[in-house]
């Protein structure tokens, strides 16, 4: 509609009544309004309904929740449901705009300045609440070390409470601003005096071990502990490296016990020397006096019956101090032998300790991992491959025919096969996997951050490298063989379950022939 040129509102009010009389309309108050808004031009073809429905139909093209609200409306449109319509649009206004803080038509609105800036939406009031409990408990007691920081966080945590206003909220931003600055400051100092800590115990390590002898049970432990904390740090490292420290002391504290008990029983065998020593020392000097005595009475005796008592008397007193002699000679030789009893008791209890210390994780014949060893390594490898998203990948290996070169060759040369094998696999390996005998002739290998492709290469290598490092039994070549199953861990896959698929995977290769390694489905 186009406009007419400038009239003034006399005009075109008369203009109105004019038409209204032309067209014979009465003159209503609304008659009159639409007629005088047709002569201005603002007259409008809208109906309530096409904005409402227009309204609605735009809310219908947004995501979400508005989405959903716009066909609801749309609904109550097609249905002339106005009643609908109004609730669903105050249900809208209420959620994005609630009405509490909303003043009464007609009242003065008091200015408060504190409410000037935020009027709380549900999810900000949400958000502020879920903040500030964070920063009140969560971080406060992450900050525990840091008391200062701490108390900071929970001070900005109570106040961000009741920060309403710009002004308050900027401050509360400030300071946590602020606060995340030094935090960082601190995480830094913590790191780096962690790091001087476990350099520190490191360096104690190395010194203790410095002082042990070689291939002693204390120094094989302490090794262990060596290992794990060389390793990337983590928490499981952390409580294995407590685990077997702790173990290092209770097995010290044993031997320590059993050596003060031996001790106290050399102790009291060389105080029964010493006493047997005396009583001989204090027998022969009696002896002498008694000598020296009877020699006295030889140059005064007068007639040859007085030599004759003299001469028995020298007889019972040298009877005397030989079978003194003799008693003493008799309780050293025993005290010896006590002594050399203790001696052996002590060497041992300390085989016995480094019995057990190897007996922890390492099988006896071939220096692999044991049982124990395999679990506590797989469960750990499980862990840090969940951890790190790492691909992790297990072997199982079975010697072939490994009852004929007992039955042929003796037990004895199946035990040095086991021992050839398991020193190819770990010339072979990387220095990161890990291999385990997992009982009689079944070995399991551990392929960490490796890939199936990977793995079946490193395991088909091994096979290739036993073939190459010929066995000799008697200047007799034997040839050694063993069939593989690989698998690929999945993500979760319990140890049990991955170690069964790779058991599946060796029985198919001991079927297809021997001598050959299949992946598992
Ligand atoms: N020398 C020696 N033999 C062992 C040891 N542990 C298990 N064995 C023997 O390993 C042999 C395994 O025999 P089987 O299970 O029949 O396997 P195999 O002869 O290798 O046959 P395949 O696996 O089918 O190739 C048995 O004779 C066991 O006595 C060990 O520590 N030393």
């Amino acid at each position: 509609m186009s406009k007419k040129p400038a009239q003034s509102p006399v005009d075109i009010a008369r203009e109105a009544f004019q038409q209204l009389a032309t067209r014979r309309i009465a003159p209503t108050p609304d008659a009159y309004r639409e007629a005088y808004e047709e002569i201005v031009g603002t007259k409008s073809d809208l109906k309530p309904e096409g904005v409402l429905s227009a309204f609605a139909q735009h809310l219908t093209q947004q995501p979400g929740d508005i989405g959903k609200l716009g066909l609801r409306l749309t609904m109550a449109i097609n249905g002339s449901d106005w009643k609908d319509y109004n609730d669903e649009l105050d249900n809208f206004v209420e959620q994005y705009f609630p009405s509490r803080n909303l003043v009464p038509h007609g009242q003065l609105v008091p200015i408060d300045p504190e409410r000037e800036f935020i009027r709380d939406s549900k999810k900000e009031k949400m958000l502020r609440e879920v903040l500030a409990r964070v920063l009140i408990f969560n971080m406060a007691s992450l900050l525990i070390e840091a008391p200062e920081l701490a108390n900071e966080s929970k001070s900005i945590g109570l106040d961000l409470k009741t920060a309403f206003s710009e002004q308050a909220m900027n401050e509360v931003i400030g300071r946590l601003k602020q606060m995340s600055f030094q935090i960082e400051l601190k995480s830094e100092d913590i790191a780096l005096q962690q790091e001087l800590l476990m350099r520190l115990f490191q360096l104690l390590l190395e010194n203790i071990h410095g002082l042990l002898e070689k291939g002693s049970w204390l120094s094989s432990q302490i090794t262990a502990v060596q290992e794990l904390i060389n390793g990337p740090i983590s928490k499981t490292s952390l409580a294995d490296a407590t685990k077997t420290l702790k173990e290092v002391i209770f097995k010290q504290g044993l031997l320590k016990n059993t050596l003060s008990e031996e001790k106290v029983t050399a102790k009291n065998m060389m105080l029964t020397f010493v006493d047997r020593l005396s009583a001989m020392v204090s027998t022969t000097d009696n002896y002498h006096k008694t000598i020296t005595s009877f020699s006295q009475q030889i140059s005064q005796a007068s007639d040859i019956s007085d030599l004759n008592s003299v001469l028995n008397g020298i007889m019972n007193a040298t009877k005397e101090a030989q079978d003194e002699a003799l008693r003493s000679r008799d309780e050293m030789i025993n005290a010896r032998q006590e002594m050399q009893k203790a001696e052996a008791r002590i060497t041992a209890l300390e085989s016995q300790l480094v019995h057990m210390g190897e007996l922890v994780r390492e099988d006896q014949l071939t220096g692999s991992l044991n049982r124990r060893g395999m679990d506590e390594s797989l469960e750990r490898e499980i862990i840090n491959a969940d951890r790190l998203g790492a691909p992790l990948c297990i072997a199982l290996l079975d010697l072939d025919d490994f009852k004929r070169i007992n039955d042929t060759h003796g037990h004895a040369t199946g035990d040095e096969v086991l021992v050839h094998l398991v020193s190819v696999v770990k010339e072979t390996l990387r220095k990161l996997d890990v291999i385990a005998r997992f009982g009689g002739e079944e070995f399991l290998v551990l392929l960490p951050e490796t890939e199936p492709a990977e793995a079946m290469q490193i395991i088909t290598r091994v096979q290739r490298e036993l073939t190459k490092r010929i066995f000799m039994h008697n200047s007799q070549r034997l040839l050694i063989t063993f069939s593989g199953g690989v698998a690929y861990r999945a993500p979760g896959e319990s140890q049990a379950d991955l170690i069964k698929r790779a058991d599946v995977a060796l029985y198919k290769a001991k079927n297809a022939g021997k001598n050959r390694v299949i992946l598992a489905d």
